[in-house]
């Protein structure tokens, strides 16, 4: 049985964080995303005008499936599309044979201007797949028969090197229990239901989060409007409309956020909310809470994911989530 471990890389301000993976001689830095279920990557099919400074797959190791293609577009309204090879894919020693790799033949201007990303690797379920006409399995997907535990784990840090593992959990990088909550992945997400919250330590906890997903490829926090409402009052923020979202002094007192999952509490330092200042040298910043106002569920992304040991499980038959503190 195979089991593995790569690297998570933090960008600047820990806006994604990418890791090594091999496609047939070709070695990229993806963006493991569990929030879509397409394998893409830069390619020599991608314009030289869209892949300035990005590695690229040379599909000429793939084998091509013929009239087949994708295209995707992300909630930040990013996108890509192209055409699709099988391949060897390697992730930490974890080996897919015949993986449905997604070439590049046009990328959208974020994707081209952050040029540390070669690609993203999904980990959301296959269903939300976008290659046409026939569906295509995450790499998770196409490995998980092979893998001593079919699951995976997540360990992203604030600024430093975290890691994804295939195959096993490591007891070593969380403390305490880990607590279970049952994932619906109707929707193709790994979506699950939170409960109360709490700001700055007031057990006072309020309302409740509701439905949520657990997405490493989304920066940010993003919760029910009344719910960062009552954040930022409690940590001096404001809403910005010139900025599209709610920013707060970078001063270091922005409080704790604590929210209930499985009846268990996991708490986000307030120094993680304080996210990025708005301008070099700024003292106010974009704030690591936004309000998920028109997504239709809340987004725990790498705010809330770096707090945490996260375990995406589908040993059970039905999916499940673990969630342990870090
Ligand atoms: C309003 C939110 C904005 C951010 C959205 N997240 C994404 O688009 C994640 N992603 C994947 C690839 N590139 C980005 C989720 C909605």
């Amino acid at each position: 049985a195979q089991s593995g471990e790569v690297a998570a890389d933090p960008q600047q301000y820990d806006q994604a964080y990418l890791s090594p993976v091999t496609i047939g001689n070709s070695e990229l830095m993806l963006d493991f995303d569990t929030g879509s279920a397409d394998l893409w990557a830069f390619s020599n099919e991608t314009p030289a005008s869209q892949s300035q400074g990005h590695e690229r797959y040379d599909s000429a190791t793939g084998t091509e499936l013929d009239g087949y293609s994708w295209s995707i577009t992300y909630g930040d309204q990013s996108g890509a599309g192209g055409n699709v090879y099988t391949d060897k894919v390697v992730v930490g020693g974890v080996t897919a044979t015949r993986q449905a790799v997604e070439a590049a033949t046009s990328v959208s201007a974020s994707f081209s201007q952050n040029i540390d990303s070669d690609g993203l690797l999904g980990l959301a379920f296959s269903s939300i797949n976008t290659v046409q006409p026939r569906q295509q399995t995450t790499f998770f997907d196409t490995v998980r028969p092979t893998l001593a535990k079919a699951l995976f784990t997540c360990d992203l840090r604030q600024g430093d090197a975290g890691s994804y593992t295939f195959g096993y959990i490591d007891s070593s990088k969380y403390q305490g229990t880990v607590t279970y909550v049952p994932v619906d992945d109707s929707q193709g997400f790994w979506q699950f239901t939170a409960g109360g919250y709490s700001v700055g330590g007031d057990n006072a906890t309020s309302g409740s989060v509701g439905t949520a997903i657990a997405d490493t490829g989304t920066s940010l926090l993003y919760l029910p409007a009344a719910v960062t409402k009552a954040y930022y009052e409690q940590a001096g923020g404001r809403y910005d409309n010139q900025q599209g979202g709610y920013t707060l002094p970078c001063n270091g007192g922005a409080p704790d956020f604590s929210v209930a999952i499985g009846g268990k509490t996991f708490t986000v330092p307030g120094s993680y909310i304080a996210y990025a200042p708005l301008t070099t040298g700024s003292s106010t910043c974009f704030g690591g809470i936004q309000p998920d106002t028109g997504i239709g569920f809340s987004i725990f992304g790498d705010v809330f994911l770096k707090a945490v040991y996260a375990i995406f499980d589908v040993s059970q038959g039905s999916p499940r989530l673990g969630f342990a503190a870090q």
